[in-house]
C-alpha cells in the first residue's frame, strides 16, 4: 500500500494536468519579481482579481502566485483548477549581483493554509548562491512531500560561470543540466527556459527522466502566433505545457489568446489554425 502522502502528491498534481498529461498555467508573480511596471501595458491587470477572473473564464488549468496575491485573489481560482504557491522570490531592486539569489518569503504551512495544490521554489543552478537555494528547495520539498504536496522547481541556470562557459543561460546543455538537477532534487514538475529548438528542448525533456517539463513563457511576443508556434514546438518536443504570464496579462484581450493556447496544448491544433479559430488573425 502507498504511504498516505504519495496519494496526496499524485492527486494534487493531477489538478493541474488534463488527461493528456499537459497543462496551461497562468503565472502572476511579476509584481514582485519584475515590478508593477510589467502591468503597465494593460493597467487594469495589476488587480489580481480582474485578471484571474479572465483567465479562469478562458479555461486555464492552474495558476501560480506568491502567498499575498493568493490572499487577495485566491477566491477567484475555481476549485477544480490547480493552485501553485511559490515560496521564493527576489525583487528587481536588489543590487545586480544579489539578484542571483531567491530568498524564501513564506513557509510550507502558509501554502497549506492558503489551499495550495502544489508548492514551488526557484533554484538558479550555477549561481554563486546555488547552495542556499538548493537547501531552501530541499527543506521545502521534504516538508511538502511529508504532507502530501507536490513540489515544482523553477530550474533556471543562471550566473557568471554559465555566461563564461556557455555564452547564454538558454544554451540547451545548461537548461538540460538544470532540469536534470531539478529531477534529482525531487521536483514533481519543472519549469524552465526555451532552448531555441524542438530538438534541444526534447533533450531537456529526456534529461528530466519523466518529471513533466513546462515552458517558462518569457517576454510578450507582438504577434500572438509567434508565441503559439513556440508552445507548439514545446509540445512536439514532449514538453508538458507552459507557465505563462506576460503573454497573457499584457494583452488587451487575453481570453481568445488563452483559448488558442489551449487548442495548441490540448487539441494538437496547429498555431495558425488555433489563432484563426479564436479570431486572432
Ligand atoms: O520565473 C519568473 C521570472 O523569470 P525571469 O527572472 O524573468 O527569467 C517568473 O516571474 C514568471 O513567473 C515566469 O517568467 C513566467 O512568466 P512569463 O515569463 O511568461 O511572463
Amino acid at each position: 500500500m502507498d504511504a498516505y502522502q504519495s496519494v496526496g502528491v499524485r492527486r494534487r498534481l493531477k489538478r493541474f494536468f488534463r488527461r493528456d498529461g499537459r497543462a496551461l498555467i497562468f503565472a502572476m508573480d511579476h509584481g514582485f519579481e519584475h515590478g508593477p511596471t510589467d502591468f503597465e501595458p494593460v493597467w487594469e491587470h495589476v488587480n489580481p482579481r480582474v485578471i484571474v477572473r479572465k483567465v479562469m473564464r478562458a479555461g486555464v488549468d492552474g495558476v501560480m502566485m506568491l502567498p499575498g496575491i493568493v490572499r487577495m485573489a485566491g477566491d477567484e481560482v475555481k476549485p477544480d483548477r490547480g493552485l501553485m504557491i511559490k515560496l521564493t522570490s527576489k525583487t528587481n531592486l536588489r543590487p545586480k549581483d544579489e539578484q542571483l539569489l531567491q530568498s524564501q518569503l513564506g513557509f510550507v504551512e502558509d501554502a497549506v493554509k492558503l489551499g495550495a495544490d502544489a508548492i514551488a521554489a526557484t533554484v538558479y543552478w550555477g549561481s554563486p548562491a546555488e547552495d542556499v537555494m538548493m537547501r531552501q528547495f530541499a527543506e521545502i520539498a521534504s516538508y511538502a512531500h511529508d504532507l502530501g504536496f507536490p513540489v515544482v522547481q523553477f530550474a533556471y541556470p543562471r550566473g557568471p560561470y554559465i555566461n563564461e562557459k556557455y555564452g547564454k543561460k538558454e544554451d540547451y546543455r545548461v537548461v538540460m543540466y538544470g532540469a536534470r538537477a531539478a529531477a534529482e532534487t525531487g521536483a514533481d514538475m519543472i519549469k524552465t527556459y526555451w532552448t531555441g529548438s524542438r530538438e534541444t528542448f526534447a533533450k531537456v525533456v529526456d534529461a528530466a527522466a519523466g518529471v513533466p517539463v513546462l515552458l517558462s513563457g518569457g517576454a510578450k511576443t507582438e504577434n500572438p502566433v509567434d508565441f503559439l508556434k513556440l508552445v507548439w514546438e514545446v509540445i512536439e518536443a514532449g514538453g508538458s505545457g507552459a507557465v505563462v504570464g506576460r503573454n497573457i496579462f499584457q494583452r488587451e484581450n487575453p481570453e481568445p489568446f488563452i483559448k488558442a493556447l489551449i487548442r495548441v496544448i490540448h487539441r494538437n491544433e496547429e498555431p495558425e489554425e488555433a489563432a484563426k479559430a479564436e479570431g486572432l488573425i
